[in-house]
């Protein structure tokens, strides 16, 4: 049995939450691979380290000094190597080195890796057992994506050398040969790329919550965690905005089946959600989760015999194409069709997308709106369960909240629908107390 094992920021904060983990790992052998985030929020309006990075990297790009920022990071670890009792181990020589990296050649992605490169020396020093730099074992291409043949050449490689091994989250090397991240949230998907590249029989993921939960804690309190959800409906959560695992940290393991198991560092013992390919585990509720994004606009294109005419719907999306937008949902009527896309890509190309069908589909009327809230309701068993969607719809109109799209994929996993921004949370909580009884 091998296990990976991935700690988020939260689980790293301080040095009396390294040592949770540290009982975690040394509780069982197989956790063999460790993947650290760099060191998160220890209270409410605390500072992610990463954060503290890149407002150094700012602070650098526009010629400034950095001692006092880099003063203010360096005290975040030395509390964690003081609390640890780490003898004869200091970052003074990597700190020196960022200073010098950050004044001669400042660069964002340098600076905000450095978080987990820091924690990850740490946590191997913590662990005793060896740190591999992911600059050195996971690649990016030319486009800014994985470079998937040659990451899992060269990490395979150094994991079969290394029986154990610390491995930073969040960041690998760009194919310019500088210091590359993932989007924010990306040591899952680290995380993920080990687990695959060791063919772990599981990786966990250590976070502060105990698993994926139906709602946001923060919308819902004290939401039911899942137990068990399929890749697919944990893609349709995190996509649409359930932020506890990045939204790309599925692909690695799902293409060779390995199953994530979301778990809380503050509760080992709590079972956790398991994320797998397929179960046949018999779901306490028709719904699995449900989840939503605020700010979305939609284009409401009106002609006359829309349906009739070949090539209509190409000529549209062509216009968001041409503007780099991509779209979330196309619902459509008979003379009517509606693109939803996220306001902060299409605001401020609003007049250039609208001019562009115009000249393009030739419609009657193009009309925008903003301030339109998406909310995915999914689940694998409202398949075979009949009036999922009337018991929605009735939820909403009890709350007297407007419903200003639907969209059922055709898989039958999900209902999206849309309402404006301000019903948002009053939405999700009353889907939730409509499908998850006590
Ligand atoms: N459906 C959900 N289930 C669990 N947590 C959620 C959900 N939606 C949002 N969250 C938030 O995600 C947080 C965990 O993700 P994150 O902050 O990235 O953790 P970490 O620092 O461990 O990587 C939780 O504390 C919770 O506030
Ligand atoms: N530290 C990075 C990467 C990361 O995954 O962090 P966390 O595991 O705390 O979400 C970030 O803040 O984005």
């Amino acid at each position: 049995m091998k296990k990976v094992v991935k700690f988020g920021g939260s689980s790293l904060a301080s040095a009396e939450q390294f040592k949770k983990v540290g009982k975690i790992i040394h509780a069982d052998d197989s956790r063999v691979y460790v993947v650290p985030s760099a060191p998160g929020k220890r209270f409410d309006g605390d500072t992610k380290v990463t954060d503290m990075l890149l407002h150094a990297y700012q602070t650098a790009s526009e010629g400034n000094d950095v001692d006092e920022e880099l003063k203010a990071i360096k005290a975040r670890y030395d509390e964690i190597i003081t609390g640890l009792e780490l003898k004869d181990f200091s970052l003074d020589d990597d700190f020196a080195e960022i200073k010098k990296n950050l004044a001669e050649n400042p660069q964002s992605d340098y600076a905000a890796s450095r978080g987990e490169y820091l924690n990850g020396k740490v946590m191997a020093a913590y662990l005793g057992i060896p740190f591999i730099d992911s600059a050195e074992v996971i690649f990016f291409n030319e486009e800014g994506n994985l470079n998937d043949y040659k990451t899992y050449k060269r990490l395979t490689e150094r994991l079969a050398q290394n029986e154990r091994a610390v491995i930073p989250g969040f960041y690998g090397m760009g194919k310019d040969g500088n210091v590359k991240t993932f989007s924010r949230g990306g040591s899952d998907v680290t995380g993920s790329i080990v687990a695959r590249a060791s063919r772990a029989d599981v990786y966990e993921n250590w976070t502060d919550v105990s698993g994926f939960l139906v709602a946001d804690p923060r919308i819902v309190p004290d939401p039911k965690p899942i137990k068990y959800i399929t890749y697919r409906e944990l893609r349709e959560l995190s996509y649409m905005g359930a932020s506890v695992l990045h939204e790309d940290a599925i692909f690695p393991v799902r293409s060779c089946g390995i199953p994530i198991n979301i778990k809380n560092t503050n509760a080992p013992e709590d079972a956790g959600t398991w994320i797998v390919e397929s179960t046949c585990q018999k779901q306490d509720y028709v719904v699995t989760g449900i989840a939503g994004k605020k700010d979305f606009c939609t284009i409401f294109i009106t002609k006359a015999m829309m349906n009739s005419e070949i090539g209509f719907g190409r000529k549209v999306l062509q216009a968001f194409e041409e503007n780099n937008i991509s779209f979330e949902h196309m619902p459509s009527g008979i003379d009517t069709m509606t693109i939803v896309v996220h306001a902060d890509e299409f605001i401020d190309k609003e007049q250039s997308v609208v001019s562009a069908i115009h000249r393009l589909a030739e419609p009657d009327s193009v009309e925008i709106e903003s301030g339109l809230a998406l909310i995915a309701v999914v689940g694998r068993g409202m398949k075979s369960a009949s009036g999922t969607a009337g018991k929605l719809f009735t939820a909403l109109a009890n709350k007297g909240i407007n419903i200003k799209m639907i969209d059922q994929g055709s898989s039958e996993l999900n209902i999206i629908i849309g309402v404006e921004n301000r019903d948002f949370e009053t939405a999700i909580k009353a889907i939730y107390s409509t499908f998850i009884t006590k």
